[in-house]
């Protein structure tokens, strides 16, 4: 009778253990959908409101026309080209210096690198009185004020780093009206902190000198941007001391939520909102396999570098860790590279003498993590390679878009193995829909035939555009074939059901072991097989996690937290049958990925001209102490006066404008000259072809003599989480 008693307590405690644990999982469940609910939330009512934005815009309000013709075109298109030395408006630009010229409150989302700066630099210069810059980082407001100097504008910056003198002359300027001072620059503590400031502030409005507001990386104001910075939560101040006093917001990305956010911190509820394209039409996005060796890997980007930017080309290269980015800097320096590393662990004087080398071009690669991030003001990066995955797309299109800001051909490569995955997760699963944003990364990592651009438009929520070939899935049509792979996914899901009847746990690593270890029993009994290496094993099983068959279940130690891989809320659909897991391979990727490097960048051929006025820009940014050299002449403007060769001051003003011309004129002429002359009497023309003078990677030999399929999996029912 006690057996008995005591047979049937132990049944109901293991039956009660298994409703925990499935009440546990529903839990979980649960909690995933909330989140993809309010995910899903923000992003219908960011699609509602703009169309109803766009509705909007559709009503025919005269008011509105911001391309239509203004009383200050003609002074605005002087200062364009003389001042800036620009000589069109890109797209947004002209309207968006009309509605700050006509007063209104203007929020500006445009893609980095797609001229924001001169959006408001532009009316500080028209008008009459000061413009208050706020922007959240010294070297960014060091950065500005040299590039107006050099371009002859009175701009000045309030910062830690102001002299006393400057700072009397500031306050001066702003208290009286004395000095000419037409661009003042601060950050947002100066506002949040400085008392003092504020009521200088307050004067300069009173005597009617303070003419706009700018708010440079807006996106700092809201804690759901991905740099909030908790001194712009105060800038909400500015609209109340100076209410009329117009305010224009910019920031390269801003989520609906974001942008709602904003504009309620900053008192703008009525702005004109311009959204640009979040596209980067330059930029060729592809992923490259990732060897498992690490040499391996250090070796092709090195050589991809180098056959790829024999000139020197800036870049960046991003990695994981701390001790990987100098140990990768290492290992390219090893490899004749320049570069060097930087991370939050150096103190501020070593990463900013880093920065400044490689903004002056003396050193070719940085090595960062992701702490190298707002502040890089260069535009002529030409390439941004990721050593490992991001944790989330907004992140990687941030990183890689730090790529050709001046809008020429420039390449964003990410090296990717599934191995890299669980790194991620195990540190980004306490975030807020931390794991599904890493997974929405993943998915761009693992897949071999969706438009790389189409993952940018779906995160931020963007009718499609054309790639035109700018992307290695796009570009190379590979000759994908489609395997059925659902038996492999049964047993991976088997073995974990067994796993977790003995209380135990596995790694993904250890689940490939088991893996294969269990596929040799049924060659051996005959059962079935499965050609699966262990690559292919590894992205299966990332693959099953992404779409929700399994799941990753994290647990902390005292130095760690350890990913391990269980089952997850579909896996039931799989071991029915009800789901069918899809493979596909790719059959001529690495064929293929020979070409990626021709059609990626699509460089054009350097001429002798173009380096010699490289040269001088180098040469004339180092005379002038702190200028940067693509604030002498930009890449486009080299290219331009290669191809035009002026050969007077007045054919160079029609060029370049009147400022660089009067400063820079003299030197840009001479050059010129030597170059047309020198090429005569050799009776040489021949322009040289970057691409010839180092010998091509010898990567694409090692690819070839490894070739093999490539996988990818699908799973076919409708997914969930996408
Ligand atoms: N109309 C134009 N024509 C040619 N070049 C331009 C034009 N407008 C801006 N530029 C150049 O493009 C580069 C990027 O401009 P800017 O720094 O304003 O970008 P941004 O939108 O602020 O980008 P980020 O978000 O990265 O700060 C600069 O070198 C700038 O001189
Ligand atoms: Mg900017």
């Amino acid at each position: 009778m006690e057996g008995d008693l005591e047979e049937e307590l132990l049944l109901v405690e293991t039956e009660l253990h298994d409703v925990q644990d499935q009440i546990k999982e529903l839990l979980e469940h649960q909690e995933r959908l909330q989140e993809r609910k309010s995910h899903l939330r923000s992003l219908l009512d960011g699609l509602k409101e703009s169309e109803s934005h766009r509705e909007e815009n559709a009503a025919p309000v005269a008011a509105e026309d911001w391309s239509r013709s203004f009383e200050w075109d003609s002074r605005a298109d002087d200062i364009r080209f003389n001042v800036f030395g620009i000589s069109s408006y890109r797209a947004n630009q002209r309207e968006i210096i009309n509605a700050v010229m006509s007063g209104r409150d203007v929020l500006v989302i445009m893609a980095a690198g797609g001229g924001k700066s001169l959006c408001y630099q532009l009316p500080a210069v028209l008008h009459d009185g000061i413009t208050l810059v706020v922007s959240p980082l010294l070297s960014l407001i060091q950065d500005q004020v040299m590039g107006l100097k050099a371009l002859g504008i009175p701009a000045h910056m309030l910062t830690s780093t102001t002299s006393k003198e400057d700072e009397k002359f500031i306050y001066k300027a702003l208290d009286k009206g004395e000095g000419t001072l037409k661009i003042l620059y601060v950050t947002p503590e100066k506002i949040s902190k400085s008392k003092r400031f504020v009521s200088k502030l307050e004067k300069c409005n009173h005597g009617g000198r303070l003419s706009l507001v700018a708010i440079d990386e807006a996106h700092c104001c809201s804690q759901w941007g991905h740099d909030f910075r908790p001194d712009y939560k105060n800038l909400g101040i500015l609209k109340i001391q100076f209410p009329n006093v117009p305010i224009v917001a910019l920031t390269a990305t801003a989520t609906y939520k974001v942008q709602m956010d904003l504009m309620e911190m900053l008192h703008i509820p009525k702005c004109v909102k311009f959204v640009s394209t979040v596209n980067r039409p330059n930029l060729f996005y592809k992923v490259h396999d990732k060897s498992s060796v690490g040499k391996n890997v250090v070796d092709e980007i090195a050589d991809y570098i180098k056959g790829s930017y024999p000139n020197k080309e800036s870049g960046i290269v991003y990695c994981f860790s701390r001790k990987e980015c100098e140990q990768i800097a290492k290992d390219l320096r090893d490899r004749g590279i320049s570069a060097d590393f930087y991370h939050a662990d150096m103190d501020v004087i070593s990463r900013e003498n880093v920065h400044l080398h490689w903004s002056k071009s003396k050193l070719q690669v940085i090595v960062g993590t992701v702490a190298f991030g707002m502040g890089i003001n260069k535009p002529d990066v030409r390439f941004v390679i990721h050593h490992s995955l991001s944790k989330s797309m907004e992140t990687y299109y941030q990183e890689s878009g730090r790529a050709g800001r001046d809008g020429l051909p420039s390449e964003c490569v990410l090296y990717y193995r599934p191995g890299d995955v669980a790194r991620q997760s195990s540190m980004v699963f306490y975030e807020n829909c931390g794991l599904q944003n890493l997974y929405d990364m993943v998915r761009y990592c693992q897949s071999k035939k969706i438009c790389r651009r189409s993952a940018f438009f779906h995160h931020f929520n963007e009718t499609a555009q054309d790639c035109n070939g700018m992307c290695d899935n796009c570009a190379y049509g590979s000759e994908i074939k489609e395997i059925d792979c659902s038996h492999e996914a049964t047993i991976i899901v088997s073995l974990l059901q067994q796993i977790k009847e003995i209380d135990q746990k596995a790694t993904i690593l250890q689940l490939v072991d088991r893996f294969k270890s269990k596929i040799k029993e049924l060659v051996r009994s005959k059962e079935s097989a499965s050609d699966l290496k262990k690559e292919d094993i590894e992205q299966l099983i990332i693959q099953l996690i992404v779409d929700r068959i399994l799941k990753e279940e994290f647990q902390h130690t005292a130095y760690s937290t350890n990913a391990y891989v269980t089952l997850g809320p579909l896996s039931k659909q799989v071991l029915d049958g009800k789901r069918k897991v899809k493979l596909e391979i790719c059959t001529n990727r690495q064929v293929s990925s020979k070409n990626s490097t021709d059609k990626g960048s699509k460089r054009k051929r350097v001429s002798g001209l173009e380096k010699k006025l490289d040269e001088l820009r180098t040469e004339i940014s180092s005379q002038h102490g702190g200028i940067f050299p693509h604030s002498v002449l930009s890449s486009e403007q080299i290219s331009m006066l290669s191809t035009q060769r002026p050969t007077s001051l007045d054919e160079l003003e029609k060029l370049i404008g009147k400022m660089k011309t009067e400063k820079y004129g003299a030197q840009i002429i001479q050059v010129i000259q030597e170059h047309v002359s020198s090429e005569s009497s050799d009776g040489d023309h021949e322009e040289f072809d970057l691409n010839k003078e180092v010998k091509r990677p010898t990567k694409e030999m090692v690819y070839e003599e490894e070739e093999r399929p490539r996988w990818e999996i699908r799973v076919e029912s409708p997914r969930i989480d996408s």
